[in-house]
């Protein structure tokens, strides 16, 4: 189980005249300093899938790399499993499988070359990282480019092997940032498999999107956040109850409610 708790995170802003005219006017501007999250909470149980849903800068990112150990938080709880991830950042890492929104493959290396090198930074022996491999190629249809330098990769090509680099150890939970952001409809489908497969095997995931198609079609949960606060964390159905036919009216409605 993920469970997160009014969670917040400021930025010192080194260069005010580097903000965007939104941000210059942003509330979450405060002096030297922008909150990009102010009090995040939501949970996802054994088994579950969860989208979170936000306009652009709402804080998705900031909270997913808080979640995944890449960020500390400034306020709030993270619990992984029962580990306190604030506490415990490194007991914690090893049960997290994390896709940040940069794939960060190593261009000279090939897909298999990446994905061992992830399996050895988590202490995998050489003959479980093969065949974990070998098992993930399957799924994420890898086969045809795993031995090719990734810097010879498609965008889907890059996203399916940073997603089976960012599972090889088998985690008990899985955060993906915006995993099908820039797929054609035959990658985007291979993911979304691959996030029921772990669904199936009863594996908590927590993606971030701009599609509501992919919500509809694999949450559970949707947890709505906008200027860095959570605006809706309920059921599916609870969601789509907010405006029967139109998902997208639904998504309006929540960020109306907090503004
Ligand atoms: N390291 C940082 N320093 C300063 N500001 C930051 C930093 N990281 C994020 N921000 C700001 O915090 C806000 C939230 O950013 P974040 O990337 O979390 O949003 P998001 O919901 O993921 O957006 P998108 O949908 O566009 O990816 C943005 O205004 C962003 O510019």
């Amino acid at each position: 189980m993920i469970k997160i708790a009014h969670l917040a995170k400021r930025f010192a802003v080194e260069n005010p005249k580097k903000l965007s005219e939104q941000e210059k006017k942003d509330p979450r501007l405060k002096g030297r300093y922008f909150h990009s999250v102010k009090d995040v909470s939501f949970s996802c149980n054994q088994g579950q899938v969860l989208g979170l849903l936000g306009p652009n800068g709402a804080g998705k990112t900031t909270t997913l790399r808080m979640l995944s150990t890449a960020l500390k938080p400034d306020h709030g709880e993270i619990a992984i499993q029962g580990v306190n991830v604030v506490e415990k950042p490194l007991v914690a890492r090893q049960k997290i499988g994390f896709l940040s929104g940069s794939t960060g493959l190593y261009g000279r290396l090939t897909g298999r070359e990446n994905i061992t090198y992830f399996g050895q930074l988590h202490g995998m022996q050489a003959d479980a990282i093969e065949q974990r491999i070998a098992y993930l190629a399957d799924l994420l249809e890898l086969h045809s480019f795993l031995d090719r330098r990734c810097e010879s990769f498609s965008t889907g090509m890059k996203q399916r092997t940073a997603i089976a680099r960012a599972v090889v150890h088998s985690p008990e939970v899985v955060i993906l940032d915006e995993p099908t952001t820039g797929l054609d409809i035959m990658a985007a489908q291979t993911v979304h498999t691959f996030i029921r497969q772990l669904k199936e095997q009863g594996t908590p995931v927590i993606f971030s999107t701009h599609h509501l198609d992919e919500v509809s079609e694999l949450c559970d949960q949707v947890t709505v956040i906008d200027a860095g606060v959570t605006r809706f964390n309920n059921s599916l159905s609870a969601f789509k109850a907010l405006s029967p036919g139109s998902m997208h009216q639904a998504f309006l409605n929540t960020l109306q409610q907090g503004a």
